[in-house]
């Protein structure tokens, strides 16, 4: 038998309004409308498909009041979360918010509605208030403190909601199960004893250990279910993840782990979210819930230290054990003994045992240098995967961004550098020539701050797009604004690598290079706002290099720009 939901019904908002889906889609079209925010969105999955219950909404001022005081909604039930639907000014008045108003909530992906909203109430929420209440501390270096105070609106919306369709999905879909479906499907496994573990990472040997300890100690079936819906930012892409736990799913025994995909919005709410959590497995049938050591935890404060101990969590689900209504099996690290070849519990290791781990800061260098990722610590499958999406740097994308003034020499630089990258012929190398990008891209833009500006943020987008894919890219701008340069280098840094080289010939030497006059009709008067005669070039302070092709030749800096490019591991096999 799966656990009985949180409040004891499976609050299934797309069953229970089944029959009125079509009157609802008719009435959603007559209706004022909100686009919902990514996170709302995971949340809108969650309460609608039960994932949430006893939720049927977002939370009214005294639910909302309760879980933040003291972790209860109105009604004493147990919810350690607040589920709001924060909006602005704005959205109140375009979307006419106030009590008794239904308004249709739609997904931002593609316009459709999904549910609608019967509104309670619209409250100002006491931000600071929330911060500490349900996060320790009113401290932005929280990313749920950063969110509140930073992104979410300044207003709440209480209300019911009736549910129209789910969000859509692309990706994964087969693994994608909600409370209803995970419940069928436990019951068509026979799995009456069903133990969920909880990831946003990807898992490898130690993960595998555990998990078959938790299940094996309980005699229960195992649920791998990973978060696909926000996590802390700087996790790896959930893509890549799951690719990572498909790989991992077949080194279990047939029969014992099943995957199953939680499109939740995490808040990093380190004991909170171990409670929350916890009643979301509950709900999803799971009868036991591993908790491990720093659960959901967003890492330092502002002062360096730990949000939350690290067991605080475990003490926090320990003590709404019996509220929470899932057994709690809480877990110490693994480790992996290497004489004899095997993982067992930190805390069983006999003394003088000799272990061995590798941190996540190790992983990620490894990756990044290609060096080998041992099979004590992970399986080669997963390796694999995770090779695929963490190329070494030899095979990931970069930019060289060339500025200088006209006739400085950039130009015939921007090509020789094209040459000597092809010889690698490891990526394909897209050069960007302001006479072709003036031509193709920017053909309408002049030489206003306004246009330089637009000119130079174009070049940026596609040479981080090139710079995604795994090309090499050069642009050869004039780029005479720091501040465009600097935005290039934010929009390009995203996708890769970004080397910015001042090409700083004197202009006296660029005058005498420039054998087509232009300086001569620029001093005239004939051109205005010229860079360097009538418009200014601020010279860059933060350029990896600096080249003066009135002392050095094309060659030598062509060198120099590939020695910093195999620095950072580019260009040649470490
Ligand atoms: N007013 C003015 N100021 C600067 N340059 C001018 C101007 N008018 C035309 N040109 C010619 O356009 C080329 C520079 O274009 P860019 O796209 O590189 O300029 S910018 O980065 O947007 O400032 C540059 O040629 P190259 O240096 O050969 O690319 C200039 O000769």
């Amino acid at each position: 038998m799966a656990n009985t939901p949180h409040g004891g019904v499976l609050k299934d908002l797309y069953i229970r309004d089944a029959d009125k889906q079509p009157a609802l889609i008719a009435e959603a079209s007559t209706l004022p409308s909100l686009l919902l925010t990514d996170r709302q969105l995971c949340d809108l999955e969650l309460i609608l498909n039960g994932g949430f219950s006893p939720l049927e909404g977002f939370l009214n001022q005294k639910d909302y009041e309760g879980v933040v005081a003291e972790m209860r909604l109105a009604s004493g039930i147990l919810w350690p979360m607040p589920i709001t639907l924060d909006v602005n000014q704005e959205n109140i008045d375009a979307s006419k918010i106030q009590p008794n108003a239904r308004i249709a909530l739609l997904d931002p992906r593609d316009y459709q509605p999904l549910a609608i909203l019967t509104v309670q109430d619209v409250y100002r929420p006491d931000k600071s208030k929330e911060a500490v209440g349900v996060y320790g501390a009113d401290d932005q270096a929280h990313p749920a403190v950063n969110y509140l105070h930073n992104i979410a609106g300044d207003f709440y919306v209480g209300g019911s909601l009736e549910a129209i369709q789910a969000p859509a999905h692309y990706d994964y879909v087969a693994s994608r199960y909600t409370p209803s479906e995970l419940r069928a499907h436990f019951k068509k496994l026979q799995w009456t004893r069903v133990v969920a573990f909880q990831t946003r990472n990807p898992m490898h040997r130690a993960h595998r250990e555990l998990t078959v300890r938790a299940a094996r100690a309980r005699k229960a079936h195992l649920l791998i279910q990973p978060v696909v819906g926000l996590t802390k930012p700087g996790d790896i892409d959930h893509y890549t993840r799951v690719r990572v736990y498909k790989a991992l799913m077949p080194k279990y025994p047939n029969g014992m782990a099943e995957l199953s995909l939680l499109p939740l919005a995490m808040r990093m709410g380190g004991p909170r979210e171990a409670v929350w959590h916890a009643l979301i497995r509950k709900n999803h049938g799971v009868t036991h819930f591993i908790v491990g050591r720093d659960h959901a935890g967003p890492g330092k404060n502002s002062q360096g230290v730990d949000f939350y101990g690290p067991y605080d969590a475990q003490a926090l689900v320990e003590q709404y054990k019996a509220e929470i209504g899932i057994e709690i099996v809480p877990f110490q690290m693994v480790a992996y003994c290497v004489d004899s070849d095997e993982y067992m519990p930190a805390d069983e290791v006999p003394e003088g045992v000799k272990t061995l781990n590798i941190s996540g800061t190790e992983l990620r260098r490894r990756l990044r240098t290609g060096l080998p990722i041992p099979e004590w610590f992970s399986y080669p499958e997963v390796v694999k995967v995770l090779r695929q999406s963490h190329p070494p740097r030899a095979q990931q994308g970069f930019t060289v961004f060339l500025t200088g003034l006209h006739a400085s020499g950039k130009n015939a630089l921007a090509r020789a550098l094209q040459v000597s990258l092809n010889q690698e012929g490891s990526r394909t190398v897209s050069l960007l020539m302001s006479e072709n990008v003036r031509a193709e891209l920017s053909s309408e833009l002049g030489f206003s701050k306004r246009d330089r500006d637009l000119n130079i943020s174009r070049q940026a987008f596609v040479a981080g797009e090139l710079t995604r894919a795994g090309a090499a890219a050069i642009v050869a701008p004039i780029a005479p604004y720091d501040e465009a340069r600097k935005n290039a280098r934010k929009t390009i840094e995203k996708s890769g690598g970004f080397y910015l080289v001042h090409v700083a010939t004197p202009l006296a030497d660029c005058e005498k290079r420039d054998h087509d006059g232009v300086y001569e009709r620029a001093r005239k008067g004939e051109i205005k706002d010229f860079t360097g005669i009538d418009d200014p070039y601020e010279v860059p302070s933060d350029a990896e290099l600096t080249v003066n092709l009135s002392e050095q030749s094309i060659s030598q800096a062509v060198h120099e720009i590939v020695l910093l490019l195999e620095k950072d591991g580019y260009v040649g096999s470490a």
